[in-house]
């Protein structure tokens, strides 16, 4: 039998490619997930393992992260449109590019009626939760609603920084860093009684995203905490909230190799592994909860 080598193709897929413009006070994002792809005269690659024509998929991702910042990103298809041409450029075995960007759209949180400069939420929306539990001995109910997937970045405003260490820390401090999760948020109310279900949800979620863009983090749990006090402050109904947040990490690209200078503009967001922080913020002495936290899963 003998073979040849058909339809092929390749590059680095899903490069998760942030970028921030601050020139100005008020921040712009843009946030992509970029695939790219060459096709064309490759097949010693396959054949004879000599790897002479391929444009390494490691230089495609550096590519398209330098892209982000020396061309900019206006809108992905200009972007997707220059990246294919740098490649083909770059690139003399390459017949053709393919690069394929979705893009995920950011909306400025407000705060009293106004878009904040640099927290934003990310469009499509969080899902509401509700959890209610009764007890036929007692006759008691109890109430736990929430919410979750709901995407909150601020692009300054948050430093980490005076953290123990020890011989396995490498991490850096630092001033002004991405800071931003995917809440989950459960409270539980005092009583079933009196609420207006749908007012209290959106206040309260109101008050959360008001706190997160407000708030200047020293750390994600700081945050946290100062968006449940603030729940707890503004609705009496509330006895308790309890957070889950993932710390979505936004990792500095390096791109002095290119003789790029990166101010902050542009991140590589990493899904995995991500910090979780979890905490509870209850008021003090405040009531039993009884059964309420039974069966709700996923949280300390
Ligand atoms: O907000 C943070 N809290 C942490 O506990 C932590 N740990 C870490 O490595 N980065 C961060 N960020």
């Amino acid at each position: 039998m003998s073979y040849v080598l058909g339809p092929n193709q390749y590059g680095k897929a899903e490069n998760r490619v942030v970028r921030i413009y601050r020139d100005t006070a008020r921040h712009e994002i843009r946030d992509l997930n970029v695939s790219t792809a060459l096709r064309g005269e490759f097949g010693d690659a396959h054949t004879t393992g000599d790897q002479a024509a391929v444009l390494p998929t490691d230089t495609q991702k550096n590519t398209a992260f330098a892209f982000a910042k020396e061309h900019g990103v206006t809108s992905p298809e200009d972007y997707a449109l220059a990246l294919g041409a740098r490649f083909l450029d770059a690139c003399e075995a390459a017949s053709g590019s393919r690069i394929e960007v979705e893009e995920y759209a950011w909306d400025r949180i407000e705060v009293d009626g106004q878009g904040h400069d640099h927290a934003f939420a990310r469009r499509g929306g969080e899902v509401r939760t509700t959890v209610v539990t009764r007890d036929r001995a007692s006759g008691q109910a109890w109430v736990v609603s929430g919410l979750k997937d709901l995407v909150v970045l601020k692009s300054t405003g948050s430093e980490f920084k005076g953290y123990l260490k020890d011989e396995y820390t490498t991490l850096q401090e630092t001033d002004d860093r991405i800071l931003a999760t995917s809440l989950v948020a459960r409270w539980r109310y005092e009583s079933t009684d009196g609420v207006d279900w749908n007012k209290s949800y959106d206040d309260i979620k109101r008050v959360m995203l008001e706190a997160f863009a407000t708030t200047y983090s020293r750390a994600l749990q700081e945050t946290l905490y100062a968006m449940g006090s603030a729940v707890l402050d503004a609705h009496p109904e509330v006895a308790e909230i309890k957070f889950s947040a993932p710390n979505k990490h936004h990792f500095l690209v390096d791109l002095s190799p290119f003789g790029t200078e990166n101010n902050g503009e542009v991140f590589i967001a990493a899904d995995r592994p991500y910090g979780l922080i979890e905490a509870t913020v209850q008021r003090d002495g405040g009531s039993d909860a009884g059964d309420a936290w039974l069966t709700v899963p996923g949280f300390c």
